[in-house]
């Protein structure tokens, strides 16, 4: 069995209620709250601003030249485009290039970053790929599951888009070249190095899952004033 079909079993009952949470049916049938929305794009703003961090640790952990170049391609590409993108997405929703920037992370934002953030840290590139694959792999499986089950979901004025981006073609490669390349640095390496992935992958994988319900309940920290 290849690393990425153990960690998938691991993780299967996850990323199912993942697809099953309400944030993400809601989005497929067109019915989600636009407030919910505007919160998470503002949140998933922030989030890929850390994310673009793991793809600089990519660079130093990375043992080949073509994979240097392919986590400094994908640096470039979410720095250079993938925010532009998001910044203009945005802006249909009415939140402003001011409000990105001066955004403060939820809880859950920030919980989940420095999660990813340590883990690749301080170890190689196993547990880098273990960290971005379920993020990568895991949007992947939600927009292709979105569009069978509701196929008139990328014709929505407001989230047409987004499903259509993480369903697409483009997308799937992404998560293509990441699995392949989680299961080229696991294959072979002992249980106990296996072990730790594991729980990094059911880690972010969980995160993922609180990520949509902090979007739902649009989740603050306390404010005393
Ligand atoms: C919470 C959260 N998890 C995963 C993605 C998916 N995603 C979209 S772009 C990108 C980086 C590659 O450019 C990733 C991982 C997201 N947007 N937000």
């Amino acid at each position: 069995m290849k690393p990425s079909e153990r960690l998938y079993q691991k993780a299967e009952t996850i990323w199912h209620a993942s697809f099953e949470h309400p944030f993400v049916q809601e989005i497929g049938q067109g019915t989600l709250d636009e407030r919910k929305f505007r919160y998470f794009m503002v949140q998933d703003y922030l989030y890929l601003l850390d994310y673009a961090k793991l793809f600089a640790f990519g660079v130093t952990k990375a043992d080949d030249e073509a994979t240097m170049r392919q986590f400094a391609n994908l640096l470039d590409g979410t720095m250079n485009t993938e925010m532009d993108l998001h910044r203009q997405y945005a802006a249909k929703f009415g939140i402003t290039t001011d409000e990105l920037a001066e955004a403060e992370q939820a809880p859950t934002t920030t919980a989940y970053t420095r999660y990813m953030l340590h883990a690749s840290h301080n170890g190689g590139l196993g547990e880098l790929m273990a960290s971005l694959v379920p993020c990568a792999w895991g949007y992947h499986e939600i927009g292709k599951r979105l569009v069978e089950k509701y196929p008139d979901a990328v014709n929505h004025p407001l989230y047409g888009e987004w499903v259509k981006m993480y369903a697409g073609e483009e997308f799937a490669e992404l998560a293509d070249w990441a699995v392949n390349l989680m299961d080229r640095v696991m294959t072979g390496k002992p249980e106990a190095d296996m072990k730790r992935y594991e729980e990094i992958f059911l880690t972010t994988s969980q995160y993922e899952l609180m990520f949509w319900e902090a979007a739902y309940h649009q989740e603050d920290w306390p404010r005393f004033s």
